[in-house]
């Protein structure tokens, strides 16, 4: 398997360095007419600063609930029901509008599939961004450009483009930009979920990669959901595994492959390719030909 954009493990376990995110028995629930469904129970879990922590799991089973919630972005009919939030220092969960304003963008960004749902369609980039920088305090018009250029640049979009409409961009481009705006204010945590779905192979690969350099220079933290089992084995330094709203096991991919903990965690890493196949065997992490990955 091509490990470019596996990067290294960026914590050193012996060193006491504070979790940048604190998740501690969050409980998510549903109202549905039928009362309420418990989502997510008791999740406990830490991200260190520039780690990236893959959520991973089938559908159902909880990721994108965790997500939304981190990110303060659940709305009903999801409520908290118990447990804490703790990012770089703030207690997420006792933001108030006005706080969660300023600390969205700034302490964490979201990146979601849709980057068209991100853009506003009838804006130019540059008014989008401007529009971010605005809201965070950042008034003087030639800096916003400047800021903006090189946001642009730093995932390979030329300045000359700030000025066009989303639609005339592709949709890898779309998602560049996302990207470059969610990191605009260097927050500490960006949540990912499903990034680069939408995307054709190469182009994700692509797009991981320069995630993943991305993180190396600017020291950001990852929460990376994705159905994608081998990227997600390629991209994360840990990984969580959810089933039915539990988070049953949490290692490196690699410890999680070559010795699972739990039985459904052994079945959903057994669905993806081999690191290392038996000659004769399709070649390293390419799917055999005509197979999709997804989970079981
Ligand atoms: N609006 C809703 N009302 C009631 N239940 C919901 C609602 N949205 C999600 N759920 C339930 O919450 C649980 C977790 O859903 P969630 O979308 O977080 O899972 P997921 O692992 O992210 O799935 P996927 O990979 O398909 O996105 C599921 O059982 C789902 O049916």
């Amino acid at each position: 398997m091509n490990d470019a954009i596996h990067p290294m493990a960026p914590v050193d376990p012996g060193t006491a360095v504070p979790p940048v995110l604190r998740v501690r028995d969050l409980c998510v629930d549903y109202a549905t007419p039928n009362g309420l469904v418990r989502a997510v129970k008791n999740v406990n879990f830490d991200v260190m600063p520039g780690e990236v922590l893959g959520l991973a799991g089938e559908s159902g089973s909880g990721k994108s609930t965790v997500a939304f919630a981190i990110a303060r972005l659940h709305r009903p009919p999801a409520f908290i029901t118990g447990g804490s939030i703790h990012l770089a220092g703030t207690d997420v969960l006792a933001l108030d509008d006005r706080a969660l304003r300023a600390w969205r963008w700034r302490d964490l960004s979201v990146v979601l599939q849709s980057a068209m749902n991100a853009l506003n369609p009838v804006l130019r980039v540059s008014a989008q961004f401007a529009d971010m920088f605005r809201a965070h305090g950042c008034r003087d018009r030639a800096e916003i450009r400047d800021r903006t250029a090189d946001l642009l640049g730093m995932v390979g979009i030329g300045a000359d483009r700030m000025d066009d409409y989303p639609h005339q961009f592709s949709g890898g481009m779309r998602q560049r930009i996302v990207i470059a705006m969610a990191l605009a204010l260097r927050p500490r945590l960006v949540v990912m979920d499903e990034p680069t779905t939408a995307l054709d192979v190469v182009v994700q690969r692509e797009l991981l990669e320069e995630v993943a350099a991305l993180r190396h220079r600017l020291g950001f933290a990852v929460l990376f959901i994705t159905h994608d089992l081998a990227l997600m084995s390629q991209f994360c330094d840990r990984v969580g595994v959810m089933l039915r709203g539990e988070l049953i096991e949490l290692s490196t991919p690699q410890a999680m492959i070559q010795a699972p903990r739990q039985e459904y965690t052994a079945r959903l890493w057994a669905s993806i390719p081999p690191l290392h196949p038996r000659p004769g065997t399709s070649p390293a992490g390419m799917p055999p030909a005509g197979t999709k990955e997804t989970m079981p």
